[in-house]
């Protein structure tokens, strides 16, 4: 089903000022570590993005990368032990960086929402929908509990769920995992976040229910205006969705473009070693153009954090660390040696 949305103030400006100069997120520097046994290990580094009011920002990467370490940083949620060393997080030009528990609070729903990988774990077992959802609302001090239930019946129709009202009195076992991230994202939407970050939304789901979310995602946008920060391992997921995307290796950003510029001229190796490996799923492995072994976590402190698997690598790689180079327009950049002038468009 549709989404069914009427445009109402807030909405109604933001949808106006969609794609527009000013980004809703920046992130600048961003540098995160972990401390194990005494030693700091980074793996988050000169991690740098900007994200468009009303843009879809793809991130990614494979498993360990530092995805979900730069979207918990974003939150200020970090677990135990890994701590944000260096960067600044500006939200519509305000930093981050300085706020109390309290304006955290207050900013994760209402400003920044998370949709996170596996939809159950985002319930309590024991609680219905209802319970979750009027909760939720009355924690952010939208409403009272009868204006809340309100709100998450016509929200839980907005995202298509069938006999809203029935919903509410159902516990979350009564769900599929597809249903169960709809409503995650009707009590995301009913907060009206300006930005949502999703982890990996639909990696836990089937098929069929992944199409669903991805579609109901790209009306979300399509009708909220709502910029989000799209955390996926799958190109394919990030292709049907993302304007940009950024590809992450070893806890650095190693190449940025809009969407179809970076599936038309990937330059970075390990880019174009993932598009592959894409293009490949269905063969049989020794007819694949390449294979990406897991990576193991950490950033490198030396040279290029790819140089180990890299067909292109040189002496040099292993040396430093390669910096930005500026290929193409429209902001596509890549952090290689070897590139030529011919492939950065001015040969
Ligand atoms: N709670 C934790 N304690 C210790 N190390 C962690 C923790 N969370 C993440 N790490 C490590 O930090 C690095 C980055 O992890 P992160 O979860 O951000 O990767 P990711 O790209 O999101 O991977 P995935 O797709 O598997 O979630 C990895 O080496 C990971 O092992």
């Amino acid at each position: 089903m549709p989404l069914k949305l009427i445009y109402r103030g807030k909405r109604q400006e933001r949808t106006v000022t969609r794609m527009g100069k000013q980004p809703l997120l920046t992130i600048e520097d961003l540098q995160v570590v972990i401390t194990r046994k005494d030693k700091a290990v980074p793996v988050v580094q000169q991690l740098s993005l900007q994200i468009g009011q009303g843009e879809i920002f793809g991130l990614v990467g494979e498993s360990g990368c530092g995805k979900t370490l730069t979207c918990l940083s974003i939150l200020n949620l970090l677990p135990a032990g890994i701590v944000r060393t260096g960067g600044l997080i500006q939200l519509a030009g305000v930093s981050l960086n300085d706020l109390t528990a309290a304006q955290w609070r207050q900013l994760r729903g209402n400003r920044i929402a998370l949709i996170m990988q596996n939809p159950m774990s985002a319930f309590d077992a024991i609680r219905t929908i209802g319970d979750h959802f009027i909760e939720t609302l009355l924690a952010h001090g939208k409403t009272d509990r009868r204006a809340a239930k309100a709100t998450a019946i016509e929200y839980l129709a907005r995202v298509g769920l069938p006999e809203p009202g029935l919903l509410l009195r159902q516990y979350p076992f009564e769900l599929s995992g597809g249903m169960l991230q709809r409503v995650i994202i009707a009590i995301t939407l009913a907060q009206q976040p300006d930005l949502i970050i999703a982890d990996e939304p639909t990696t836990a789901l089937d098929a069929a229910s992944q199409v669903q979310i991805l579609d109901l995602l790209a009306a979300v946008r399509r009708e909220f205006g709502t910029s989000m920060l799209l955390i996926s391992h799958d190109l394919g997921v990030i292709a049907r969705l993302a304007d940009s995307v950024a590809v992450m290796y070893g806890g650095r950003i190693v190449e940025q473009a809009a969407v179809a510029e970076l599936f038309a001229q990937p330059l970075h190796p390990y880019t174009q070693s993932l598009l592959n490996a894409r293009n490949s799923i269905g063969l049989p492995r020794s007819q694949r153009l390449s294979f990406i072994a897991a990576n193991e976590g950490g950033c490198s402190t030396g040279g290029c954090g790819f140089s180990g698997r890299c067909p292109r690598v040189s002496p040099a790689c292993r040396a430093s660390l390669p910096g930005k180079v500026t290929a193409n327009a429209g902001g596509h950049w890549v952090r290689c040696l070897d590139i030529s002038a011919a492939q950065m468009g001015v040969g």
